[in-house]
């Protein structure tokens, strides 16, 4: 499979978001992070606001919204989440470059499954072409199965986001997370020969980017905040992001520092 473009990153902002709810107060400023993101590399920024706003609030949005537009014109918004009403109306009012749709129940620690693309067909079609209608490109969320990537093609997205929350739980084990992103690539093989993009998010981390993009060469876009963040308040946020990029370039023509690839979490 060849490959035209490195991935790029989009820096997911709610795990900075939740750091600054322990307190009344307005730090860590998901704006300021999000500058330093976009200034050190990234691509995009990633919300996901869920119903409670325990993580990213309804008001982050317009403040985000205006960073990009004022001082990256370039980056791109992407918006997560289950397409309630309220959720609708949060992306008709900011303009998302992407909206990526995720099966979440409310209740639900994080995300931790893709579409059911045949029994939410209905659902997903008409959401997909009101989206698409705002102009905004639209991703959804998918397991690593192959064989539901022509169902995933039938509700009209331009892309799926595969679910790498079981491949990163296979850190220190080689043998599983080759499996895992073997898997991961067939699916995302058959996407794309569906004419789907491929993005992919969910717990990944310096140390496991280089196998996932290996196997997937043809990977746009990660969306990445847990393993990030964290690694944000060993190395700073710059050097973090810089990392990060590095490491999303590592399965490409363009080489990582060695040591992105042997250290990392
Ligand atoms: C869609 C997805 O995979 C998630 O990773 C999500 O965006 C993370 O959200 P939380 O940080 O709110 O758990
Ligand atoms: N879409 C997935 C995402 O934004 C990343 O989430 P995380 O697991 O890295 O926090």
């Amino acid at each position: 499979m060849g490959h035209a473009m490195p991935t790029e990153l989009s820096v997911n902002l709610n795990a900075i978001a939740m750091l600054r709810n322990r307190r009344d107060l307005p730090w860590p400023s998901v704006v300021h992070f999000g500058r330093i993101a976009l200034a050190s590399g990234a691509h995009g920024l990633t919300v996901h606001p869920r119903p409670d706003e325990r993580h990213i609030r309804f008001s982050d949005l317009p403040d985000i919204r205006s960073l990009i537009d004022a001082e990256f014109p370039d980056a791109e918004f992407n918006i997560e989440g289950y397409p309630t009403e309220e959720f609708l109306a949060l992306v008709a009012a900011h303009r998302p470059e992407q909206v990526t749709l995720v099966p979440d129940d409310p209740s639900q620690p994080t995300s931790d499954h893709g579409w059911d693309f045949v029994a939410d067909a209905a659902l997903l079609k008409d959401v997909v072409a009101r989206l698409k209608g705002q102009g905004a490109r639209v991703s959804l969320f998918a397991d690593a199965e192959p064989g539901a990537m022509a169902a995933a093609a039938a509700t009209g997205c331009d892309r799926i986001e595969l679910y790498t929350g079981p491949y990163g739980a296979t850190y220190g084990d080689a043998d599983a997370a080759e499996a895992e992103a073997a898997r991961l690539g067939a699916t995302a093989r058959a996407a794309l020969d569906l004419g789907l993009g491929v993005n992919a998010g969910h717990d990944l981390t310096v140390a496991n980017l280089p196998r996932l993009v290996r196997h997937i060469p043809s990977l746009a876009e990660v969306s990445i905040g847990h393993g990030l963040t964290a690694d944000a308040l060993e190395f700073g946020m710059a050097a973090t992001v810089r990392r990060f990029v590095e490491a999303c370039r590592s399965g490409t023509n363009a080489s990582p520092a060695p040591d992105i690839v042997a250290d990392g979490h």
